[in-house]
């Protein structure tokens, strides 16, 4: 074996390490006896370190306070350590929150170095996110902060839905704790997110915890963070509260807390500061907390099922979701956005809903709110075929136009005892006007992009319009409301 000069081993070593501070994820090499040896520029960056600070020094002295170096580990079993979560602050006082594996180095058969390669748990969260959010093209406002809807998003254009708009833009400019409240499927977590990235911090976490998912038993130790050896199996974990870091915590379902769990958490509001299970240590609380809840807390805290005070402490800001019964003027316009995203989704061509089915949404009281409306819409187009245009009461299942039509007898007579008395010509002619009405709803009025939607030329719209005395300008999305707001109680 040809033997290489002392120029040439350098300039390799050079380019070893110029390789190695490329590469994003941080590596490092610790000799048997503490000695850092190799640190390189993704490690500065996680720890807010420099080189020169680490390499050459003992791990113990770089790494004060740190009893579970990976060095100790290996060196005793000397063997790979795979997935390891680590959570300290480095010297430069930055709180560090890695992913790493450990190798044993040999040299002449006998263990010589430990190396370390790791990656921020944050960035991970990120790689998470941007994977799930490729999924779905369709948004492209995706944020990487664990979000997924600005207020942006919020669809509605009812007085009541754009009064709720406004206070939570103005919401989002303060740190005070906020509580929605709303009946399921209204929205509550869409405004939640919304008002995080609406917010001065919203490159911070946005994590979301439902409260009625989460074991009872589980909740203290997910909520804390643990340390290890707090139990059996138990690592370094930060626990919710950490894991939101000057970011928001969202409780959703708070409502379905036990009261014990109530208790514990308004301490922790009340001091401001954890404790992971297992440590000795508190560490400050910096969140912001907005809770959820569909339930009527203020009843339930009248029947002794939640606590007063944390009721107190969760209220200083209340927003109020309306259930989607109080704006009607909302439907059409959230119909719409779920057909566009079903057409996608199912690579349909739907243009329009007839006014039959539309007619079955107005009446309907929507115990499920904007996600039974969702789903409703996604069962019947999943039973249209891609050369339909129009999506009617025949593509309901049956069950579900059943649950539609119990509420209709609020509508007076149905459409075939309506249809009963009158000539083909009449009902064609109602037809016709149904159908331009229906379309101007879904296009607020727009007569140009109605007459794309209704497949014919904007003149010839202009004509079916005056031949029927529909005025487009009341289809506007702000009279939308005037023209559906039916005498429904
Ligand atoms: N105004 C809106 N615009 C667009 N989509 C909406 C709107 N409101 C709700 N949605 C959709 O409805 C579904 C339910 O919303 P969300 O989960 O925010 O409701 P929630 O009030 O938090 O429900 P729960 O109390 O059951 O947790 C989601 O798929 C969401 O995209």
């Amino acid at each position: 074996m040809v033997k290489k000069t002392y120029e040439e081993l350098e300039s390799e070593n050079r380019l070893l390490h110029a390789m190695f501070d490329v590469v994003s994820d941080g590596a490092y090499a610790v000799s048997v006896d503490g000695t850092v040896l190799f640190y390189n520029k993704a490690f500065e960056k996680m720890e807010g370190t420099t080189r020169s600070q680490m390499v050459g020094k003992k791990d113990f002295d770089v790494y004060p306070g740190f009893e579970n170096f990976q060095r100790h580990v290996v060196c005793k079993n000397p063997e790979p350590l795979r997935d390891q979560h680590m959570t300290y602050t480095s010297i430069s006082g930055k709180k560090v929150d890695i992913v790493y594996n450990s190798y044993p180095f040999f040299q002449d058969g006998k263990l010589s170095a430990v190396i370390s390669i790791g990656r921020d748990k944050p960035s991970i969260n990120e790689l998470v996110t941007m994977v799930l959010n490729s999924f779905n093209s369709k948004k492209s406002n995706r944020v990487t902060n664990g979000t997924i809807y600005t207020l942006e998003d919020i669809i509605g254009s009812s007085t009541v839905i754009r009064q709720t708009l406004k206070q939570a833009r103005k919401m989002a400019q303060s740190q005070s704790t906020v509580m929605l409240v709303g009946e399921t499927g209204t929205g509550k977590e869409l405004f939640a997110q919304g008002i995080h990235n609406a917010s001065p911090y919203k490159s911070r976490p946005f994590i979301a915890v439902n409260c009625a998912a989460i074991p009872e038993t589980l909740m203290e130790s997910l909520m804390m963070g643990t340390v290890k050896g707090a139990f059996s199996g138990a690592l370094d974990t930060p626990g919710f509260f950490e894991q939101a870091e000057n970011g928001t915590l969202f409780l959703d379902e708070i409502n379905s807390l036990s009261i014990s769990l109530q208790a514990k958490l308004l301490r922790l509001l009340q001091d401001k500061k954890i404790r992971r299970l297992g440590d000795n240590k508190e560490r400050k609380i910096s969140c912001r907390i907005i809770s959820a809840t569909n339930q009527d807390l203020f009843a339930l805290a009248k029947s002794g099922l939640f606590r007063e005070d944390l009721l107190y402490r969760l209220t200083p800001v209340i927003a109020d979701i309306p259930p989607l019964r109080e704006r009607l003027e909302d439907i059409p316009l959230l119909a719409r956005e779920f057909v566009d995203r079903f057409n996608d989704e199912l690579a349909l061509n739907i243009k329009i809903i007839s006014q039959d089915l539309m007619q079955l949404f107005l009446y309907y009281r929507w115990p499920g709110n904007v996600r039974e409306l969702e789903h409703i819409i996604e069962s019947a187009m999943s039973l249209a075929e891609n050369t339909e245009t129009i999506l009617s009461r025949e593509h309901l299942p049956r069950m579900l136009k059943k649950r539609l039509m119990s509420d209709q007898t609020k509508s007076g007579s149905s459409d075939s005892e309506a249809g009963a008395n009158k000539s083909l010509a009449e009902l064609l002619r109602q037809y016709e006007k149904e159908t331009i009405e229906n379309a101007l709803i879904l296009k607020n009025g727009n007569v140009s992009q109605c007459a794309i939607q209704l497949g014919i030329t904007r003149q010839n719209l202009h004509y079916h319009l005056r031949r029927h005395g529909i005025k487009a300008v009341l289809y506007k999305a702000q009279s939308v409301g005037d023209a559906t707001d039916s005498p429904v109680p």
